[in-house]
């Protein structure tokens, strides 16, 4: 079988779910509401796998599902030289997200990342320690503000509720997906105007290891043309 991972849960389930069927491939949750078993129809030899999507990367990387979907900063984040372990099969054109950096807006004099460089060195003087961003996205958020020259920071681990760390005073900063922005307003927080790490969007990705069946093949080329990709 070839396997095809996607999101167990939420908004991308029910587009992935969607998007599939606009195309005559059938996916669906099979069993209960709460048991986690799929079922595909309209084509032969696709077996549906449904998966945390920030699993999703890992399970590709390592071949244990074949295709999958899930959001491009999952797979830019979880996966090291993420364009050697995976390859893009469509972009799906739904679960937009901008990953951004953001900061209180009560600071007026920080609007980029060359004011965030200075407020940090400042921050560092006055308090004795680094600024610190709130953060779960941390490979991203490193190899951007290393690209911009920002270096004098510290990355707090934060898996949820990251808009509400700089009103907890645990940390001055956050990077995290923005979508409708209410989240960062409501919680006083203000995007660098060159604060966009990167534009997310749902995203079907294939393994790039080769160890695939002729069955495997065959199927993903059937697979290719019902989809349009
Ligand atoms: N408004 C939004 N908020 C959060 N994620 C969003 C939003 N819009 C799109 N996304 C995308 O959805 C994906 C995250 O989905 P989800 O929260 O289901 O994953 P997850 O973190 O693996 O969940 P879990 O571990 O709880 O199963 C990311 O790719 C993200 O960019
Ligand atoms: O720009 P907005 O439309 O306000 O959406 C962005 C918010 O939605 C997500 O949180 P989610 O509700 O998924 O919970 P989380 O904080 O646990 O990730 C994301 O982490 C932001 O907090």
């Amino acid at each position: 079988m070839l396997k095809l991972g996607v999101p167990s849960k939420g908004r991308l389930m029910e587009k992935t779910f969607q998007w599939f069927g606009q195309r005559g491939v059938t996916l669906r949750k099979s069993g209960s509401d709460r048991e986690y078993a799929g079922a595909v129809d309209g084509i032969d030899g696709v077996e549906l796998v449904l998966l945390s999507a920030g699993e999703i990367p890992r399970e590709l990387a390592a071949g244990r599902i074949q295709m999958g979907v899930t959001g491009s900063d999952l797979v830019r984040e979880k996966l090291v030289n993420w364009e050697k372990s995976v390859r893009e099969v469509a972009l799906m054109g739904f679960g937009g997200a901008d990953l951004i950096i953001a900061v209180p807006q009560a600071w007026v004099d920080v609007d980029t990342l060359d004011d965030l460089d200075a407020a940090a060195a400042a921050f560092r003087a006055v308090h004795g320690h680094r600024l610190r961003i709130a953060t779960k996205y941390h490979r991203l958020v490193r190899e951007f503000l290393k690209q911009a020259g920002v270096a004098d920071y510290a990355l707090i681990d934060s898996q949820g509720a990251t808009e509400g760390t700089v009103k907890n005073e645990t940390a001055e900063a956050i990077a995290d997906i923005t979508s409708t922005g209410e989240t960062l307003r409501a919680n006083g927080l203000k995007i660098l105007s060159d604060g966009m790490i990167h534009a997310s969007q749902a995203t079907l990705f294939r393994t790039s290891r080769r160890d695939w069946t002729m069955q495997q093949r065959a199927t993903f080329k059937t697979l290719e043309q019902l989809l349009g990709t």
